[in-house]
């Protein structure tokens, strides 16, 4: 399957396709030319894909050479990208030549900053190999590294020249990161895709889900190829996509990076924002509920036992929806369609308190 993401200055191809990783030099080939690859994977991918990765890509014509990070949140770093920088500055690398991010949305998200910025931008592709990665990370352009201050707090807007996700991929990945993988998917069907959320709802667990990867998959890319069309730039539309991620994020940054997964801060998130907006009346009552159920059968946190609300706060100031003393906040009119509010920042502390 193919879905074309169509911008204003850009265009590029999702292929959705079962075991098409082997032959990844083949699907290159039709986007580039025969010239220098960097692929950019972490230790855990490497191991599982990296060897199958270079012989493609080598047959195939193309330069080809793999650098891998520590595997985990921690590495989306400024001081990762300065070692991705050598890298490609050691192999020679012009902006003639390509960056190819193999893995989940950590990889995806610190090899897009890099290859956005080395030499002012360079070619890149993403392949995404996580759950997470496929349904959202991977398309869409958004580029971030992590610092102390705040999560994603440093990135650019650079879109791919094009997306490979097999679902193959996702028979190596573990129950967890399948799991957080869901988190966003519940969060596309409840922004944006009321069809989607009922057929989460028919379905019984996560293995049944992955029964239905391919299917699932098309759904979030369409939501978010039909969101990022019309609002690439996140001035508008596109807040949308992060709901459940203002507090969300604050939880990862707070609590240190990796300690939740980013889609089970997402799921707390999510839960949480909706139950405070319910009680002020800014949300029909049962939304939450029906969040709190759905992300409970797949076995997601809708809530966390360590919750430092004063550093959370802190943390939120950074949300790049903040715009003044104002900060915009995502919530849902209904399940399948979001809203955005605005509200002076320091009301966001009566989001953070828990029953
Ligand atoms: N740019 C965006 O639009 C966007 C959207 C959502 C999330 N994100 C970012 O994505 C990141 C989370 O991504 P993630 O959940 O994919 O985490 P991740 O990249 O850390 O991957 C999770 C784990 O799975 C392993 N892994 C990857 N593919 C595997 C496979 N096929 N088999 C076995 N193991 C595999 C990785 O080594 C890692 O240990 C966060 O940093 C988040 O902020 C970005
Ligand atoms: O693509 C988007 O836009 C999103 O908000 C998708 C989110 O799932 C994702 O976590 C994103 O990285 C968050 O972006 P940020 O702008 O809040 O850093
Ligand atoms: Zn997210």
């Amino acid at each position: 399957m193919e879905i074309r993401v169509t911008l204003p200055h850009h265009a590029y191809t999702l292929t959705i396709k079962k075991g098409w990783l082997a032959q990844i030099g083949d699907w290159v080939s039709r986007l580039w030319e025969p010239q220098c690859i960097m692929v950019i994977t972490d230790d855990t991918v490497d191991s599982l894909y990296g060897e199958q990765v270079i012989d493609s890509l080598r047959r195939a014509g193309f330069d080809a050479d793999i650098v891998s990070v520590p595997a985990g949140e921690t590495s989306k770093s400024l001081a990762m990208a300065e070692r991705l920088y050598d890298a490609l500055a050691q192999k020679g690398m012009t902006r003639k030549d390509g960056v190819i991010a193999l893995g989940g949305g950590v990889v995806g998200d610190l090899a897009a900053f890099v290859a956005s910025t080395f030499m002012r931008g360079i070619h890149f592709l993403q392949v995404p190999t996580t759950l997470l990665a496929q349904v959202d990370s991977s398309i869409g352009g958004k580029t971030a590294v992590n610092t102390r201050k705040a999560k994603n707090l440093v990135g650019t807007f650079a879109q791919p020249d094009g997306v490979l996700i097999d679902p193959d991929t996702l028979n190596t990945l573990p129950p967890r990161r399948i799991r957080e993988g869901i988190a966003e998917i519940v969060k596309s069907a409840a922004i944006a895709d009321a069809d989607l959320w009922q057929r989460l709802a028919e379905l019984e667990s996560e293995q049944d889900l992955l029964a239905h990867a391919e299917e699932v998959i098309a759904a979030c890319c369409e939501v978010k190829r039909h969101v990022v069309e019309q609002d690439e730039l996140d001035t508008g539309l596109r807040l949308i996509l992060n709901f459940g991620h203002t507090i969300g994020h604050a939880i990862e940054n707070t609590l240190g990076y990796g300690v939740v997964t980013h889609g089970e801060a997402v799921a707390i998130g999510m839960v949480q924002i909706s139950r405070a907006a319910e009680k002020k009346g800014q949300m029909p009552a049962g939304i939450t509920a029906s969040l709190s159920d759905m992300l409970t059968k797949f076995q997601l946190p809708v809530t966390h036992n360590d919750w430092p609300e004063r550093a959370l706060y802190e943390a939120i100031r950074h949300d790049k929806k903040a715009a003044g003393s104002d900060i915009r906040i995502v919530l849902l009119e209904d399940i399948g369609q979001a809203k955005i509010e605005t509200l002076p920042i320091e009301q966001m502390t009566d989001y953070l308190i828990r029953d």
